[in-house]
């Protein structure tokens, strides 16, 4: 469960008087995610009939510095249609706040719900609502460092060290030939922008086959775009543990990317790869957590090994499975 940071209601309700959102009327820690501190707020609203909001109280990952670069991409991409929620200022205009010792914002409550089995409509509006964000995203100023690219993850290969062997036998040998691999294939000249990074189900809400709302840009950043699309078929078109491979959710993720955005033949041409460096990301953030997250923590950590089994599946696929022709 994601609630590393405890706050009494009372403190909540004064929070509030900040705003112009309403009384509290009831405080919810959100059990899903693994990064920060999720309230869901219910409110008298700011004229009685009752709001709901987003608190998030930002933990270990998230930088405080990169909140203005999130506020403002969000700004961005809501002003050109994408169902993103905004961070909503108080009366003096201020959107970032400390709140029990951390920064903490008071966010959008979006509606939908998060899909855990996909149908590949499902995947389909996933693949539209990436290439709207994808185009909605040109022009944008901003720039941010991928931390998580490949020198991110050298490092945080490095940081895991022996212990990978802890978590499965002859896993740091197998880390250490796939780096190897992506130092020699990554491909460094491919169209870069602002990409979300971490387009999980969790992160896309949903009412039936609508797309309602794209949420969690805290890994957004500037990279290659078509990492983004890898990193979303690495995350909607697998069995959780990574063992099954879904041939049909996968072509109708390309086929809703192809009808907003598209990839060019160079983009094709290395979205293999793309896709390996995509399972090896979270196989070594997961590895990394495994590690350094201790057994009674009440975070439920990720099973690392459920990307491996995409690492192996990408090393090996045929090319033209994976978006389907
Ligand atoms: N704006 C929003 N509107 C509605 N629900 C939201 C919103 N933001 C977050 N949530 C809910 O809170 C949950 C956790 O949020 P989020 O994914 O941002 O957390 P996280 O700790 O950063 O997670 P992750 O492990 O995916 O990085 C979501 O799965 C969703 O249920
Ligand atoms: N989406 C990530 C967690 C947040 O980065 C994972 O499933 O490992």
């Amino acid at each position: 469960m994601a609630v590393y940071t405890h706050v009494p209601a009372e403190e909540i309700d004064a929070f509030l008087t900040r705003y112009d959102a309403g009384r509290l009327v009831s405080a919810k820690g959100i059990a899903e995610g693994v990064e920060n501190s999720n309230y869901l707020l219910e409110t008298t609203g700011p004229d009685g009939s009752g709001h709901r909001y987003i608190l998030t109280l930002y933990e270990k990952r998230v930088d405080e510095g990169d909140l203005p670069f999130f506020m403002d991409l969000l700004d961005h991409l809501g002003a050109r249609g994408c169902k993103v929620p905004r961070f909503i200022a108080d009366r003096e205009g201020k959107r970032l706040q400390q709140l029990a010792g951390r920064p903490a914002c008071l966010i959008e409550f979006l509606t939908g719900i998060s899909v855990t089995e996909p149908t590949p409509g499902q995947a389909r509006a996933a693949g539209e609502a990436l290439g709207a964000l994808h185009r909605a995203a040109e022009g944008f100023a901003g720039s941010r460092r991928n931390a998580l690219d490949l020198p991110g993850w050298h490092g945080l290969a490095a940081k895991c060290g022996d212990d990978f062997d802890t978590i499965a036998p002859g896993l740091g040998r197998r880390v250490a030939e796939e780096l190897a691999f992506l130092d020699t294939h990554w491909p460094g000249d491919l169209p870069r922008s602002v990409i979300h990074a971490d387009l999980f189900p969790d992160n896309v809400l949903m009412l039936g086959e609508e797309v309602t709302g794209l949420i969690d840009f805290y890994f957004s950043c500037t990279d290659i775009r078509a990492y983004d699309l890898a990193v979303t078929h690495s995350a909607w078109c697998f069995s959780h543990d990574g063992g099954a491979f879904f041939a049909e959710r996968a072509a109708a993720l390309g086929a809703g990317y192809e009808a907003a955005h598209g990839l060019s033949p160079e983009e094709r041409a290395a979205f293999p790869v793309l896709c390996r460096g995509s399972a090896l990301r979270f196989l070594l953030t997961r590895a990394y957590d495994w590690i350094n997250t201790p057994a009674d923590a009440l975070v439920t950590r990720k099973d690392p090994l459920a990307f491996l089994r995409r690492l192996d599946f990408y090393a090996k696929a045929d090319p033209a499975e994976l978006l389907g022709a």
